[in-house]
Formats: structure tokens, sequence, C-alpha cells
């Protein structure tokens, strides 16, 4: 049970390419609340260490990165920015080289409670700010806000993630541009799975599966089980 005024968290993890990131900045968009990809954080991290030639494979210098990251990082849904250490790098981030390297942090064992507990910290006060927050990554409904209103977990079939990265990042679906975006989608989820769950909804962990959804009906689709499960909350 919860008040009508207490915040609407709403947890949302998935694979890559499931669309939790566009997803959830529509959703958040549509309930007027903040939005928290935390994907960006591990992502903004990988960029740093590079940027300061801390060798990624040196999992103590890149926990020392992790803990003196200057990070800022915008919360409003339509319009997302990060910034490290006063340098813009929202484009940066999403490049294939950071993509091919960012599993690397995300797997070292020592840099994930530093950066869980600054999405915690992030997640309250982008929620007192806003009156909730959607944040989305791969161990937010399990680890990260196991208490959030709404938890949820975004799937979609192999065939369906890549065809939507092969077209996002090649503008085509071709054999060539799928076989291209292999190691962004699979392998990078093989190596993250090392860590996180998130193929398989936790207990009390509700499954959307957007497979055959286009991406306005995966934001309905969404927002109907927030609807219900914040009402049933609310009593
Ligand atoms: N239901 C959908 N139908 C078609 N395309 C979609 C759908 N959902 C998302 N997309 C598109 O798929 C691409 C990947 O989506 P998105 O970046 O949100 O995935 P993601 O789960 O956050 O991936 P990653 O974890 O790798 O960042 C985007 O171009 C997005 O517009
Ligand atoms: N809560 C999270 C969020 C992200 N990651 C990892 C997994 C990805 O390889 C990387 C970037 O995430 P993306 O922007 O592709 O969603 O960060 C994680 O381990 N835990």
């Amino acid at each position: 049970m919860t008040s009508d005024s207490a915040p609407l968290t709403i947890a949302i993890d998935g694979p890559s390419g499931s669309g939790k990131s566009s997803v959830s900045k529509a959703v958040a968009a549509r309930l007027g609340i903040g939005y928290l990809d935390t994907g960006a954080m591990y992502r903004a991290l990988t960029w740093w260490c590079l940027d300061q030639g801390v060798d990624l494979a040196d999992e103590a210098a890149v926990v020392v990165a992790a803990e003196a990251l200057p990070l800022e990082l915008s919360t409003d849904p339509e319009d997302q920015r990060v910034v490290v250490g006063g340098t813009d790098v929202t484009a940066d981030i999403r490049s294939t080289a950071i993509s091919s390297e960012v599993s690397k942090v995300a797997t070292n064992t020592g840099v994930r409670p530093i950066l869980q507990q600054a999405q915690r910290d992030r997640m309250a006060a982008i929620a007192e700010e806003t009156g909730g927050v959607v944040a989305e990554g791969r161990d937010i409904t399990t680890v990260v806000a196991p208490d959030a209103l709404v938890r949820l977990l975004l799937t979609a079939s192999e065939e369906a993630r890549l065809r939507r990265r092969s077209a996002e990042v090649h503008g085509a679906v071709d054999e060539e541009a799928i076989a291209a975006t292999r190691d962004q989608v699979l392998r990078r989820d093989r190596d993250d799975s090392a860590v996180s769950q998130f193929t398989v909804a936790a207990d009390g962990v509700v499954t959307v599966d957007t497979s055959d959804l286009d991406f306005d009906e995966s934001v309905e689709a969404v927002l109907a089980v927030v609807a219900s499960l914040a009402a049933h909350a609310r009593g």
C-alpha cells in the first residue's frame, strides 16, 4: 500500500535492443516525470577511463575512476545530455568504440556497487523533484530498486532486437548490417549477463514482450501496466 502522493517509481530492465531507453523516455514524458538512463552511467565511465588513459583491464584503476566520476546527467526525458568533466559526451558514448568496450566496465564487480548506489541516490532525487522516475538498465528491478512501485522486464526476440539496432545504427536491415550489429547486441548481452539477470523476470516483475509491437504500441503496453500496478498499489 502507498499513498496517492508517493512518488511513481518505475524500474525497467531488459536486453540490448529491447527498446528500454526509447520506450522509457516516452513513458516518462507521457507521465510528466523524470528519467534515469543507468546504461549511460556505465558508458560515461567507460568514456572517462579511455579519455584519462585508464586501462579497462586494470580493475582497481577503473574503480578509482568510478569513485571520482565527474558526471552530469540530465533527467528530462525529452532532453538527454551527458557531460563528463565538462565535456558533452552525449553522442560519443553511443559510438561503436564505447559500445564495444562498455561491458568490461559493467562487469567490473568493484564498479557495480558504486554506480548502483549513485543510481539509487539519483532516483530518489529525481522522484522528489518531479513526482516520479523511470529508471532503466539491467539490474534496476532486482538490485538498484527492488522496491519500485512498478517493475517491468521489456523483452523482444533476438531477431527483432537485431533488426531494430541494425536499422538504427546502419540504416538497413540486410544480412550485412545485421551481421555488423551482432557484437553490439548479442555478444554484449552475453558478457553483461555474467553480472546481472535481465532475460527472465524476477518474482513480482511483469514481462512486456515487444517483439510483435511497434514503438507506439510498446509505449501503450508499458503505460497500461503502470496504470494497473500503480492503481493496485495505491488501493
Ligand atoms: N517496439 C519497437 N518496435 C520497433 N522499434 C523499436 C521498438 N522499441 C524500440 N525500437 C527502436 O529500436 C532501437 C533500439 O531501442 P533502444 O535504444 O530503446 O533499446 P535499448 O533496449 O535501450 O538498447 P540498449 O540497451 O542496447 O541501449 C531504437 O532505434 C528504437 O527506436
Ligand atoms: N543497470 C545497468 C545498465 C547498463 N549496464 C551495462 C550493460 C551495457 O553493456 C552497458 C550500457 O548499457 P546500454 O546503454 O546499452 O543500456 O552498461 C549494466 O550492466 N547495468
